[in-house]
C-alpha cells in the first residue's frame, strides 16, 4: 500500500499493491491497520457507489456539516474520473485551495479526503462507477455543498460547461464566500 500525501498533505493518494500473474492480478484494496497507521484512528461506517452514464457528469462539490462531517475514501471501478477535494477548513493555510487527482481502474488508486473538504468529481468516460467509503452516515439535513465552478476556487475542470451533466442541486449551490466556514482547521486532519 503506497501512501502519497498531496500538496495539501491531509489529502492522500493510496495505491494498493497488485499481485499479477498469468490470470490477472490480486490486490488487498483496504487494510484498517495500514490505513490507521498512516492516517490515524479513522473508521468507515458506510460504503457508497454511483454510476454515471455519460462522460462529463459532474457530482459535487459536497460535504456534510458537523457533527456528521464525512471523511471519504474514493476509488473508480470503471470509466475514469478527475476527483477534486477543496479545503474548506477555516484557519487552514490552504483554505479554498484544492487537490485534483485522476482515478481510474487502471491506476487502482484511492483518494483519502478527510473531514473539512468539499468533494466532487467529473467523469472522463461513459459508464463510470465510483465506490467510496465514508466515516459518518448519510444525513440529508446536514448535506451541503458549494458551487462547482466558483471562480474563487479556480478549479480547472477538463470539459466545457456546455458538455457537463449536473443535478439541479449542484447547479444552484452557493459560492464559498456565501457560506459560514463549515469546518475549523485541526492539525490532525482526521
Ligand atoms: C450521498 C447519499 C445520497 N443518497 C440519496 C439521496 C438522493 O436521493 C440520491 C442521490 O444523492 P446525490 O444527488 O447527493 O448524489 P451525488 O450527487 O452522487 O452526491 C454524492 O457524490 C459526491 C461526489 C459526494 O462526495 C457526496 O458524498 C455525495 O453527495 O441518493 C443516499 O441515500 N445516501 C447517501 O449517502
Amino acid at each position: 500500500m503506497l501512501f502519497e500525501r498531496q500538496f495539501i498533505p491531509d489529502v492522500i493518494k493510496i495505491t494498493p499493491k497488485r499481485h499479477g500473474d498469468d490470470r490477472g492480478f490480486f490486490s488487498e484494496l483496504f487494510r484498517e491497520d495500514q490505513f490507521q497507521a498512516e492516517v490515524g484512528p479513522v473508521r468507515f461506517v458506510q460504503d457508497n457507489q454511483s454510476l454515471s452514464a455519460t462522460a462529463g457528469t459532474l457530482r459535487g462539490l459536497h460535504f456534510q456539516r458537523e457533527p456528521v462531517g464525512q471523511g471519504k475514501l474514493i476509488r473508480c471501478l470503471s470509466g475514469a474520473i478527475l476527483d477534486v477535494a477543496v479545503d474548506i477548513r477555516s484557519g487552514s493555510s490552504t483554505y479554498g485551495q484544492h487537490v485534483a487527482a485522476e482515478l481510474t481502474p487502471e491506476n487502482g488508486a484511492w483518494l483519502w479526503i478527510p473531514v473539512g473538504f468539499a468533494h466532487g468529481f467529473v467523469t472522463l468516460k461513459p459508464e463510470t462507477t465510483v465506490l467510496y467509503k465514508v466515516t459518518s452516515y448519510y444525513s440529508p439535513e446536514h448535506d451541503s455543498g458549494i458551487r462547482w465552478n466558483d471562480p474563487a476556487l479556480s478549479i480547472n475542470w477538463p470539459m466545457p460547461e456546455a458538455s457537463l451533466t449536473l443535478s439541479a442541486k449542484d447547479q444552484t449551490a452557493p459560492l464559498l464566500e456565501q457560506i459560514e466556514p463549515p469546518f475549523q482547521y485541526a492539525a490532525t486532519g482526521a
